[in-house]
C-alpha cells in the first residue's frame, strides 16, 4: 500500500502494555491485546490522571513537535508543568484506543496467523475498548484514578469508567459529548464508513499488501466529518465564497487539506471500527435505562459542551448534567470552531479541568 498510513507509523516516545485477551460484548474474544500509551509527570499513588483521545486522537496528548510527531500533543496546551492538568502534580496517562492504528491493537495488528486481521477484525463497542483500559490502569498499579478526562469519543469511554467502575474514578470530565450516538451522529458515521467502502481500493478490508489502499475513500470521509467537526457561521466567516487558485471554492481547499493530512497518518479500517464502536454508545443499554445509567456515577464531575457544536449539539450534554449526581450544572464553553472547540479553546477547557482537579 502506497502513499499514505502504514502500520507501524509513526515512531514515539510511547510504551506498550499486553493486557491479555478481551471478552467483546458480542460474544467475540479479542486475544493478546496491546495497548499503546504515554505518561507524563510521577505516580505516587492517588494522583492518576486518565486523559481519553477522540476518534483520529492517539496517545501523544503533550509535548512539543518532534520528528516523530509532525505536530504538538494534542492538549499541548492542557497538559504539562503548572498547566491546567499540572504534570508536576499528576501522573497523566494517554492511552491509544483498542482499534486504533497508532500502537493499540486494532485492524492492521497481527492476528493469531500472523498475519493483518484486516476484515476478520471483530467490531468493537465503547464498552469493550473501556475494558481493555481497565486492564491497562490494573498493569500500572492504579486502583483509583484522581480524574478520568474526555472529549468526544474520549468523553464516552470516560462516561462508561464512571458509570461500570465507579469505585475507580474519583473525579469526572466529560466534554462536547454524549449518552448515546443520536439518530444524526449515526447517520453521518455510517455514511463515512459506506464511502470508504465503496473505494475499489477497500478490497473488503484486506488491503494491507495491496498497491493501494482506500485513500480516496477515508480522504472523502475526513472530509465529510469535518464539515461537521466546524460551526456553519466558521465557515461562512472564513472562507464565504471566495475562490482558491482561481478554480475551486476556498472551503474546498481546506477540506481537501484536512482529508490529505488525515490519510497520511490513519488507517481506513480503524476509522471504521472506531465510527462503529462510537455508533454502538449508548449508557443506557443493559441498564435499566440511560438514567440509571447516569444514576450510577458518583463522581465528582464537570460536563461541558460547546455552543456551536452542531454534531454533540448542548441538549445531549445537559442530559448528563441533569442525571450525574456530582454534577454541578452544564458549562458551556464559547466558541466560533464547533465540535472542534473541544481541542481549540484551550484557555476555556484548562479553566474548567482545573476548577475540577483543584
Ligand atoms: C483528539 C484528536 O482528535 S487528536 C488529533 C488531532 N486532531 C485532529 O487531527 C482533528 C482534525 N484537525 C482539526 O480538527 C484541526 O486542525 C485542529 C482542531 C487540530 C486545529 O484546529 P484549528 O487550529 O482551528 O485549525 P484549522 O482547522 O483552521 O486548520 C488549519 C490547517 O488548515 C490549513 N488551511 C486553512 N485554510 C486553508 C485553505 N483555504 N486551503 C488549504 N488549507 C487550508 C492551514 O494551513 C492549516 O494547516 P496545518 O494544520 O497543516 O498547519
Ligand atoms: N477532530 C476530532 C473530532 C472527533 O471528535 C477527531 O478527529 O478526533
Amino acid at each position: 500500500m502506497t502513499g499514505a498510513w502504514r502500520a507501524g507509523d509513526p515512531p514515539g516516545p510511547r510504551r506498550f502494555a499486553g493486557v491479555g485477551e478481551v471478552a467483546l460484548e458480542n460474544g467475540r474474544v479479542l486475544p493478546d491485546v496491546t495497548l499503546a500509551y504515554e505518561t507524563w509527570g510521577e505516580h505516587r499513588g492517588d494522583n492518576g490522571v486518565l486523559v481519553l483521545h477522540a476518534l483520529t486522537g492517539d496517545s501523544h496528548l503533550a509535548g512539543a513537535a518532534d520528528d516523530a510527531h509532525p505536530s504538538p500533543g494534542w492538549w499541548d496546551a492542557l497538559v504539562g508543568p503548572g498547566k491546567a492538568i499540572d504534570t508536576g502534580r499528576f501522573f497523566v496517562v494517554a492511552p491509544n484506543i483498542l482499534g486504533g492504528c497508532q500502537g493499540s491493537t486494532g485492524p492492521a495488528s497481527e492476528d493469531p496467523d500472523g498475519l493483518p486481521w484486516g476484515r476478520d477484525f471483530p467490531s468493537l463497542t465503547v464498552r469493550d475498548q473501556v475494558q481493555a483500559e481497565v486492564r491497562l490502569a490494573d498493569a500500572l498499579g492504579i486502583g483509583r484514578w484522581h480524574a478520568v478526562i474526555g472529549g468526544s469519543a474520549g468523553g464516552m469511554r470516560a462516561l462508561e469508567w464512571a458509570i461500570e467502575h465507579p469505585a475507580r474514578v474519583e473525579r469526572l470530565f466529560v466534554l462536547a459529548s454524549s449518552p448515546w450516538a443520536s439518530a444524526e451522529q449515526i447517520a453521518l458515521s455510517a455514511t463515512q464508513c459506506d464511502v470508504i467502502r465503496a473505494d475499489p481500493d477497500f478490497h473488503g478490508g484486506d488491503y494491507y499488501d495491496a498497491p493501494e489502499g482506500p485513500i480516496a475513500g477515508l480522504d472523502l470521509a475526513r472530509r465529510i466529518a469535518h464539515i461537521s467537526y466546524r460551526s456553519e457561521r466558521e465557515l461562512h466567516e472564513r472562507f464565504g465564497r471566495d475562490r482558491q487558485d482561481d478554480e475551486r471554492f476556498a472551503v474546498e481547499s481546506y477540506l481537501a487539506h484536512h482529508g490529505a493530512k488525515l490519510v497520511r497518518r490513519f488507517d481506513a479500517n480503524s476509522y471504521i471500527v472506531l465510527s462503529e464502536a462510537m455508533n454502538s454508545h449508548d449508557v443506557g443499554r443493559g441498564r435499566g435505562g440511560v438514567e440509571a445509567a447516569l444514576a450510577r456515577i458518583t463522581a465528582r464531575t464537570v460536563v461541558a459542551g460547546i455552543d456551536s457544536d452542531r454534531l454533540y449539539p448542548l441538549a445531549q450534554q445537559q442530559v448528563l448534567a441533569d442525571g450525574i449526581a456530582g454534577a454541578d450544572g452544564l458549562d458551556v464553553v464559547s466558541s466560533l470552531h464547533g465540535h472542534d472547540g473541544f481541542l481549540v479553546e484551550s484557555e476555556q477547557v484548562g479553566e474548567l479541568a482545573k476548577r475540577l482537579l483543584d
